[in-house]
């Protein structure tokens, strides 16, 4: 994924990324941190193409999709797993028919009909979702309705559903950000598991400093919709964080929901 000069102004004016010029190999596992409005996830959304960036290229397997459409917009889509804050399962399907509705997902029409077709998948559909739900450790729970899960099981279902893609680079935008510490380790403990076994590049958005730390090979650091560092963890001092939060350091640690 390279990103050249990647700049994203919202219709009201707002510049949420700024000149972003970033290249992520497929062996790269990268936390993006910054506080509350840095861009992070504006950053993403580009990425996926969830929104269009404004100016500057974006490329995603060797081809220039800034300014694709349409049809190629949803190809683009399906080779980039996205999970979020909000798990956004449909809560009243179990947990494997949320697997199998990812892979519906960028089909607008067939997704809107997906409840009623969701028995009609192929044996081996269901068994490709079943091995999604092996791999988040979950595959327990595959009968359960989506809606009798922890946060952090849910979560493990979003990534999963994201899985049953096969995407080839994955995103998170603040997968942690409302789980409690426990719940937060596993899922970013499953991250790091797809990424190793899968050999696919990883972004992920985070506020809490320490984990993308322990987790990210590496640190890019957003201010103003600008990346100001783009380091090691090891390399990664103080100052720098400073620079990066501004005022509002005391985001830099976190902010986890409460343990039950
Ligand atoms: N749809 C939108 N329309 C206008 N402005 C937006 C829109 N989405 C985000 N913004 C603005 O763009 C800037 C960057 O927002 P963004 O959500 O990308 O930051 P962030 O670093 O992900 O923040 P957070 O950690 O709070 O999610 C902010 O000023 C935000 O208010």
């Amino acid at each position: 994924m390279r990103t050249t000069a990647l700049s994203k102004v919202y219709p009201n004016g707002t510049r949420a990324v700024s000149n972003v010029s970033l290249t992520i190999a497929p062996n790269e596992f990268v936390s993006i941190i910054g506080s509350s409005g840095a861009g992070k996830s504006s950053l993403l959304r580009c990425i996926n193409r969830l929104i269009r960036p404004t100016s500057g290229t974006l490329e995603l397997f060797g081809t220039d999709i800034t300014a694709v459409s349409g049809k190629q917009i949803r190809q683009v889509r399906q080779k980039v797993g996205m999970i979020f804050q909000q798990f956004h399962l449909v809560r009243r399907l179990t947990v494997l028919e949320n697997v199998l509705v990812g892979r519906l997902r960028f089909n607008s029409s067939f997704y809107s009909h997906c409840c009623s077709i969701i028995r009609h998948f192929s044996k081996d559909e269901k068994e490709a979702a079943f091995e999604c739900l092996q791999q988040v450790g979950i595959a327990h729970l595959a009968f359960q309705r989506a809606d009798t899960l922890s946060g952090g099981q849910q979560q493990r279902v979003a990534i999963a559903r994201a899985l049953a893609q096969e995407p080839e680079i994955f995103l998170a935008d603040e997968p942690i950000a409302s789980l409690d510490p426990h719940s937060a380790e596993v899922v970013m403990d499953t991250l790091m598991e797809i990424h190793e076994t899968r050999n696919i590049p990883v972004l992920v958005n985070l506020h809490h400093i320490d984990f993308a730390t322990r987790y990210g090979k590496r640190i890019v650091g957003m201010r103003h919709g600008e990346v100001i560092h783009d380091v090691s963890p090891s390399a990664l001092t103080d100052e720098m964080i400073t620079e990066i939060y501004g005022a509002r350091i005391n985001e830099a640690s976190g902010g986890f929901a409460e343990c039950a």
